[in-house]
């Protein structure tokens, strides 16, 4: 299986680089990264250190697209988009592990399901999958409770709440019969009033070098269940977003995500 990596540079990009090391049955195909980089045209090993892998980084997408199986991408709304279509286009799948996408790029994403293969996914670690079907069977069965959803990333994170955590709320909501837009709270500043029954309230910490944490209380008033994730290094997106690769090999068309690729459904 070859494998190319979107935001080369980037932290996760990084990660990809670094878990394709030694993998049995993939291999680097090509190392993407935006228009202009410093990096083009030197090895992608230069991205990371070690011994070369032989594939030079690019800044043109339909070149490095059209020598892969599968495309990785971290990066950002705007260019998951634009890659996701040259993907569909060129018949390759695509791993997309970017957040903050608004709804219009994601329903972009959504009309190319007849198109191409495709594992979109706001966490690609095993435990916040495993935390998302843990979450529905305790959401649906504590229906008084008072969810709150806390998360904490490190300095350099741009969106936010986490897509992991409006991931969260989602499951909660739907478990619930509810629309998340319709019950979601992420700002309590400007109110004074008691917490409306029913509402799922998001709480965002930015600091350091924190990797990714989540935790979902589902609060009684004598008793509260905790669903908790901490990441502790990026290994675990990269190889989840590796697993999600082989996964789309010889698959139909369509939009899977991380429930699909770990057998959660
Ligand atoms: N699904 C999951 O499991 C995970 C998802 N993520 C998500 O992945 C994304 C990337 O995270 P992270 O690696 O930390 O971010 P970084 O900022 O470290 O990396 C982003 C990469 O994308 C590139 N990039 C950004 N915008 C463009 C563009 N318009 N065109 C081409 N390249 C672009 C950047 O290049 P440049 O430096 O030149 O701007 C950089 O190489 C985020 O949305 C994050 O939330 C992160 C971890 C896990
Ligand atoms: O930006 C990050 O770093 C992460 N982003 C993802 C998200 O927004 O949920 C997943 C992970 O927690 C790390």
């Amino acid at each position: 299986m070859r494998i190319a990596v979107a935001g080369a540079t980037g932290r996760m990009g990084r990660a990809v680089l670094a878990a394709l090391r030694g993998q049995a049955d993939a291999c680097l195909s090509g190392a993407l990264v935006r228009a202009g980089d410093d990096a083009c045209g030197r090895d992608a090993a230069a991205l990371i250190g070690g011994a070369p892998f032989g594939v030079p980084v690019s800044d043109v997408p339909e070149e490095v697209i059209a020598g892969c199986d599968v495309l990785i991408d971290f990066t950002a709304p705007e260019a998951s988009t634009h890659y996701a279509e040259i993907c569909a286009r060129l018949g390759k799948g695509a791993v997309i592990g970017t957040t903050g996408l608004s709804g219009a790029a994601s329903e972009r994403l959504r009309a190319l399901a007849d198109k191409g293969r495709f594992v979109v996914a706001a966490n690609m670690s095993v435990g916040v999958n495993l935390a998302l079907h843990v979450l529905e069977i305790a959401a649906r069965a504590l229906p008084d409770a008072d969810i709150e959803i806390l998360e904490a990333h490190h300095r350099h994170k741009i969106d936010a709440p986490s897509g992991t955590a409006l991931r969260l709320g989602e499951v909660a909501a739907a478990a619930r019969g509810q629309r998340l837009a319709d019950v979601a709270v992420y700002d309590r500043h400007h109110e004074r009033a008691p917490r409306a029954p029913g509402s799922i309230g998001f709480a965002t910490i930015r600091a350091g070098e924190i990797v990714g944490e989540h935790r979902v209380y589902l609060a009684l008033p004598s008793e509260r269940l905790e669903i908790a994730h901490i990441a502790d290094s990026r290994e675990v997106f990269a190889d989840g977003a590796v697993r999600a690769a082989r996964f789309l090999m010889g698959r139909p068309h369509g939009v899977y995500d991380m429930q699909d690729v770990l057998g959660l459904r």
